[in-house]
Formats: C-alpha cells, structure tokens, sequence
C-alpha cells in the first residue's frame, strides 16, 4: 500500500481534482483489471483509448485516475490527476510503487534488431555460472534465478516489469537482464529504470508496420541511449551503420564492441563451423559452441557486459568458453543418412541473410541447401518480399510457407514474399501453404549431406491462427521427419 501523492514523483502533473493523500493498493492501465483501491492509468493505445474505459475502471474499484484528458463529468470521491504523458507517467508510478527494484540490482538492456535475445539469455547463463543469481526477460521466457515464469511480450509493460524486478531483488538475484524492444522503448514501458549497461547490437528493417518509417525506428532504439543515468555504461556494435547515431546524445559513459571497427573490444574468427566458433577475443584465443558470424558478435556484447561489470578476465573467458547455444537460435540436428536439419528464428532479413550466409561459409561443393521459410501476418509486410529474395539467393529450392498467418490470409502473405523472387527465384521456389506439408515436403526433397533451414518461427511451440494459437513446433516436426529419414 502506498499513498497516491508518494507514487506520482516525476508523473509531470499539471492538474488534480481531489485529494492525492489517498492509499493505493494497486496501480492499473486496463479497466478490465481493476481492482478495489487501484489507480487506473488512462493511456491512449493503437486500437482504443484508455481514457474511454476511465467510467469502467471506477466501477471496478478504482479510487483515482492518471490522464491526460479530463471527464468531462468527474465523479464524486475519486481523485483524478492530469499529467502531461500519461504512458510515461505510468511508468514512473510503477517504478515508485514497487521502490525501485530496478535500483537495486546490476540492470542490463540489450537493444537492436536481431540478436537481443541472443545476448541476454547468454548473459543469464554465464552470470549464473558464474554463481551470481541473475534475473531474465526474455521474448522466449522470463526466470528468477532458474525459476522460470511463462513471457507473452519480448518486453513486459512497464508494472509487470517492476514487479518482476521486485520479486527479483526479494529472492536474491544480484543481475537482471532484460530485452528492450523498439515498442517497449517508445510505449514507456521501460522509461524510469535504472539501468547500468544498455547493449546495441544491430539495426535493420523491422517493424516499419508499427513506427512508419526506419529513421523512426533508429530514433525509438536511440531513445534508451539517450535516457540513461550517467553512471551507466552504454555498449554499442561499432560496426553498424548506425552505432554513431545510437549514443549521440547519451550520458552514459560509451564502450564499443566490433569485429571490423576499431574498439574496445575486438574479436577475430579463426574458423566457423556447425560444431562452433574458433575466436580470438581481446588477443586470447577460445572456442565456443555457438555457431556463425552473427553470434561472434553476440559473444562480443556479452564479454563487453561482463567486463564492463567488473568480472575477472580470464574466468568470464573460461565462462564464455562453455556457454550452450540458445533454444531455435542456429539449433541444428541430423537426420540418420546425414541431413543437417537447422531451426533458427530469423525473421528479418538481416536476420535470414545472417544465417543464410553462415551456411554458404560452412556447406561444402555439392550440398543443397533447402530453406523452408514464411512471414508473419500483422507484422510489416515490406519485408516479405526481402526475405524471399533472400532465401532465393542462398537457398538451392525454396519452400514459401505460412509462419503466423495472426489475422491475414496465408496464401496472401505467401504472395507478397513471391513478389521479391526474379525468374531463377521463382524457379527454385515451391508454394506450400501447411508449415508441416513444408517441412515434410523439404525433408522428402533431402539427399545425405543437404542442409534444411526452417527460419522464422525459431523456439516458438505455437503457430498463431486468427487469435488463436495452436501447437507446432519447427523442430519436434523435423525430429519425427528425420526419425524416418533412413
Ligand atoms: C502494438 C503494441 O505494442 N500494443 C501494445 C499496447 O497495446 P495498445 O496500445 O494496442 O493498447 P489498446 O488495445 O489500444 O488499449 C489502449 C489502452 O486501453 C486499455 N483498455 C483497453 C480495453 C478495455 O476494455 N479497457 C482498457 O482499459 C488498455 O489496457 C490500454 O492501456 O500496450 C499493451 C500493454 O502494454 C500491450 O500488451 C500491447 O502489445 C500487443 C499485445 C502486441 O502484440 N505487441 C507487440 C507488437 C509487441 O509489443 N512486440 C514487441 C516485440 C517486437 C520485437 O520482437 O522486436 C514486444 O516487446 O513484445
Ligand atoms: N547479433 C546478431 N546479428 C544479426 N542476426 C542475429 C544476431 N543474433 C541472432 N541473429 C539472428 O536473428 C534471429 C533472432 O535472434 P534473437 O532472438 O536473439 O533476436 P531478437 O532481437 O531477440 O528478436 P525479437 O525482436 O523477435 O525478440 C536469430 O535466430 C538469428 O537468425
Ligand atoms: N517479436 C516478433 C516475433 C516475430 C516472429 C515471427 N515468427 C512472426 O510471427 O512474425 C514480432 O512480434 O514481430
Ligand atoms: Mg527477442
């Protein structure tokens, strides 16, 4: 419990109707959720506003109302106050509600295209290793210690992320790792957290659906950077494009990562193949079982975090050393008669290039490669066509398939993805709108030696169907595929 007035700091009030000096037991952002003594926080969304569900949260139990617009007819005994942002001050009345738990715990944010998920479910496992009880957020799952707690969103809003923190800190994690996702950053539900270390890893085309153009896209990723405490340590890919821009305006003290640029921390590839990466990293040479380029780059944001966090050199190198690939991230298998199977989660083209390429580097002369590949629906369709010509361009045939079709029209997606084929891509290209017809069909299609990349869906146990998600599973379909492949 806590008394109104007491969660409102940094809330950027500009009115209030009634008394603040109210007690609190639970601050909410959906009507449907509220309780007897909550605040409720009107915030303005993509598909409704908040501010016309205000009548129904007091019916519910709300005591008091954060919004940015007034009703015009207030209600007796509750207390309404207007701030400037309503999301933004949501985010701060969670921070202060739960007494900042992001204060005390070592705080890391990994932000970037691709590659997010990668790094902090890496960092959780070597902090662990290490003995030192970390947290995780994840897109695949949330842990407190190795308690592990089912996550909807790559980010959760910003109440459950401090509750999360809370229960953290109160069983005794020292290190919380989180994702920062594009909307995250922009929906607030990462404003007020005290971070110590924020990752860049990469940026490319992603989410145009939802920011309408790219230097929106660079412009929400900056954001983090740009609000970080000075104490904080922001490390950045100096090998991409738009590293500079990243840390422009920040506090934070800035570290560089790159396999190309110069930086503070630098690694080199002395060979890259299905069983794992050969590097040198800061001159002393490792092994890794974590296989491709893109995942050199992942082990660099890793390492960086670690140093910058004060771990001992050589035992993070040691530690680094015996990480395990992370669940449908480059996750590959074999068939009896020598197929290499490979589930991966790209579902940008940067991402499907990263991957595609790391094959090209280690098949050999006469191998084929088969790519089984979908996109998304509901999600920008201004990559469908890219991927495709992607898959084309590396894949030997190319099985154009469904991934979450959401509320679209499959063969329509499949459509759009066709639009990015030239005549040879069309060529190699097969049209099969089951996932597991696809996945069986690329399997029937395999000779000893071929390699079958099933990108898209990577760790995902469901394929989401009209707002209802149904079991499949890329690799459990590969397995019985394989099982039968003598
Ligand atoms: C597009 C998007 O990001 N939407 C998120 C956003 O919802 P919204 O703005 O659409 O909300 P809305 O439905 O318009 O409602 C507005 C407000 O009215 C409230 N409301 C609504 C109905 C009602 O009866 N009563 C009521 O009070 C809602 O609780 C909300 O506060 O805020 C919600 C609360 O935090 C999120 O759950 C929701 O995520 C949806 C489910 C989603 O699919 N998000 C995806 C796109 C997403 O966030 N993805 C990123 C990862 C992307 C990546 O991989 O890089 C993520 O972090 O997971
Ligand atoms: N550092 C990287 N650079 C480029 N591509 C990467 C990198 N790391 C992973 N990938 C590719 O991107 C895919 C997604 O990786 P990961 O899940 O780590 O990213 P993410 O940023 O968490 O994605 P999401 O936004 O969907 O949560 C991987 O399956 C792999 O194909
Ligand atoms: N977090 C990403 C996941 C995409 C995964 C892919 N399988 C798809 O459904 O497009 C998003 O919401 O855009
Ligand atoms: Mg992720």
């Amino acid at each position: 419990m806590k008394l109104l007035k007491d969660i409102l700091y940094k809330a950027r009030i500009e009115e209030v109707v009634g008394s603040t000096n109210v007690a609190i037991e639970n601050i909410v952002f959906d009507s449907r959720e509220a309780v007897e003594f909550s605040v409720f926080v009107a915030v303005r969304g993509t598909q409704v506003d908040g501010h016309d569900f205000i009548d129904k949260a007091i019916e519910n139990g709300s005591i008091a109302v954060v919004c940015e617009q007034l009703p015009s007819e207030p209600i007796e005994n509750i207390t309404y106050v207007r701030v400037k942002d309503s999301a933004e001050a949501l985010a701060y009345m969670a921070s202060n509600f739960y007494d900042h738990p992001s204060k005390k715990l070592k705080l890391v944010a990994v932000t970037g295209t691709n590659g997010k998920t990668s790094v902090v479910t890496l960092l959780h496992q070597l902090f662990t290793d290490l003995g030192k009880k970390s947290g995780l957020l994840s897109t695949v799952v949330n842990k407190i210690g190795t308690k592990e707690i089912e996550a909807s969103l790559t980010t959760p809003d910003t109440v459950q992320i401090n509750q999360l923190l809370q229960q953290m800190v109160d069983e005794g994690c020292e290190y919380a790792f989180m994702e920062a996702s594009s909307h995250a950053i922009v929906q607030h539900r990462t404003t007020g957290l005290d971070f110590d270390v924020a990752v860049f890893t990469n940026i490319s085309r992603d989410h145009l659906d939802y920011h309408g153009s790219f230097n929106n896209y660079i412009a929400a990723k900056k954001m983090l950077f740009d609000n970080l405490p000075q104490h904080a340590h922001a490390l950045i890919n100096n090998d991409d494009r738009h590293a500079e821009v990243m840390v422009q305006n920040t506090k934070a003290k800035v570290e560089t990562f790159a396999l190309k640029s110069l930086a503070n921390f630098k690694a080199k590839i002395l060979e890259n193949q299905l069983t794992g990466l050969q590097l040198i990293l800061d001159e002393k040479e490792l092994f890794t079982k974590l296989v491709g380029r893109f995942n050199a780059y992942n082990l660099l944001a890793v390492y960086g975090t670690g140093m910058v966090l004060g771990v001992d050199q050589l035992e993070l190198m040691t530690a680094i050393s015996s990480l395990n690939p992370v669940d449908g991230r480059f996750q590959h298998i074999q068939s009896p008669n020598g197929v290499t199977g490979i589930v991966d989660y790209a579902h940008t083209p940067d991402a499907l290039e990263n991957v595609l390429s790391t094959i090209q580097g280690i098949r050999g002369g006469n191998e084929s490669v088969i790519v089984v590949v979908g996109c998304g629906g509901d999600r920008d369709a201004g990559k469908r066509p890219e991927m495709a010509q992607i898959a084309a361009k590396y894949g030997d045939r190319v099985l154009l398939t469904s991934d979450n079709p959401r509320t679209e029209d499959p063969d329509a997606i499949i459509e759009d993805m066709k639009k990015g084929l030239d005549p040879v891509g069309l060529k190699k290209a097969l049209t099969i709108t089951s996932r597991e017809e696809a996945i069986k069909t690329a399997c029937a299609l395999s000779q000893p030696g071929d390699i079958i990349l099933i990108a898209g869906k990577g760790h995902e146990t469901y394929q989401e169907v009209n707002g209802v998600r149904h079991h499949f599973d890329d690799l459990e379909v590969l397995n019985e595929q394989f099982n039968e492949l003598k």
